[in-house]
């Protein structure tokens, strides 16, 4: 939904990756099917649904050396005709983009040197650029810094926040103290159970307990809550 910023957490191999590519239309559904504004996505042509849903990879693979500008301003492909390549808006967009993940200096850098948290956020402006109604993203804070991780999530809050044109966010997500601080709404993954709804209520200790097989504490420092995994027993000490 516009103006919810959803996050999928659960254990490794639980399937979010799954989800999300199920989701966004790469893999078809064992069972039912996925809706799109009440039209089936399997339905959708192409450049219609690149404009309504954008997916960010957990990876990035580059075959080929290319500026970092070219890789975003691809982005704007779906609307794109003709000869229509590359024009000075599209540009403009993209360097916007660019400055939102603090990637703007990079510019006429190649992909192919960029460190994996500079890919990752380079990929993200590139979905900036694209601009879909929907944006799903997977472990788009894996590879970032502490700072980094941060921004990344910030601006994903306010793009699902922001009026007049409210975005949809779907992201897996490991660092359960992002999504708490950031999210709207978790989806939590167990072994045949779901939790679903607004975070306050999904993110309590006995349900992640029940997700990731470990019991947590929580820390409360008067602004918000901490989720601490523990183990069972205490490492001996030094
Ligand atoms: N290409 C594939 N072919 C067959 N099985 C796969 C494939 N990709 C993933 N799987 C399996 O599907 C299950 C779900 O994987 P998925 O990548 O969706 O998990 P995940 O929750 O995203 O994990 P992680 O937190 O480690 O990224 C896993 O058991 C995995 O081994």
């Amino acid at each position: 939904m516009p103006g919810q910023f959803w996050c999928v957490l659960g254990r490794n191999g639980v399937g979010k990756t799954t989800l999300l590519h199920t989701l966004a239309g790469l893999n078809r559904p064992a069972n039912g099917r996925v809706l799109i504004r009440n039209d089936d996505i399997q339905d959708i042509k192409p450049q219609q649904l690149a404009r309504l849903r954008g997916l960010l990879a957990q990876q990035q693979a580059d075959a080929f050396s290319s500026s970092v500008l070219a890789a975003v301003i691809a982005g704007r492909h779906p609307y794109q005709f003709g000869f229509g390549w590359d024009r000075e808006e599209d540009r403009a967009q993209a360097m916007q983009a660019l400055q939102q993940v603090n990637m703007a200096a990079f510019s006429e850098h190649d992909v192919l040197r960029l460190s994996g948290g500079e890919r990752q956020r380079v990929a993200l402006a590139t979905l900036l650029t694209q601009d879909p109604s929907l944006l799903m993203l997977d472990e788009p804070t894996a590879h970032q810094d502490a700072a980094a991780q941060i921004v990344v999530m910030a601006l994903l809050h306010k793009l699902s926040n922001e009026l007049p044109r409210q975005k949809a966010v779907i992201a897996a997500c490991h660092d359960i103290n992002l999504v708490a601080r950031y999210a709207s709404h978790v989806l939590l993954l167990g072994d045949g159970q779901t939790w679903q709804g607004r975070v306050d209520r999904v993110l309590q200790p006995e349900l992640l307990q029940a997700a990731f097989g470990c019991p947590f504490e929580v820390l409360e420092n008067g602004k918000r809550r901490l989720f601490m995994p523990v183990a069972d027993t205490a490492p001996a000490s030094a």
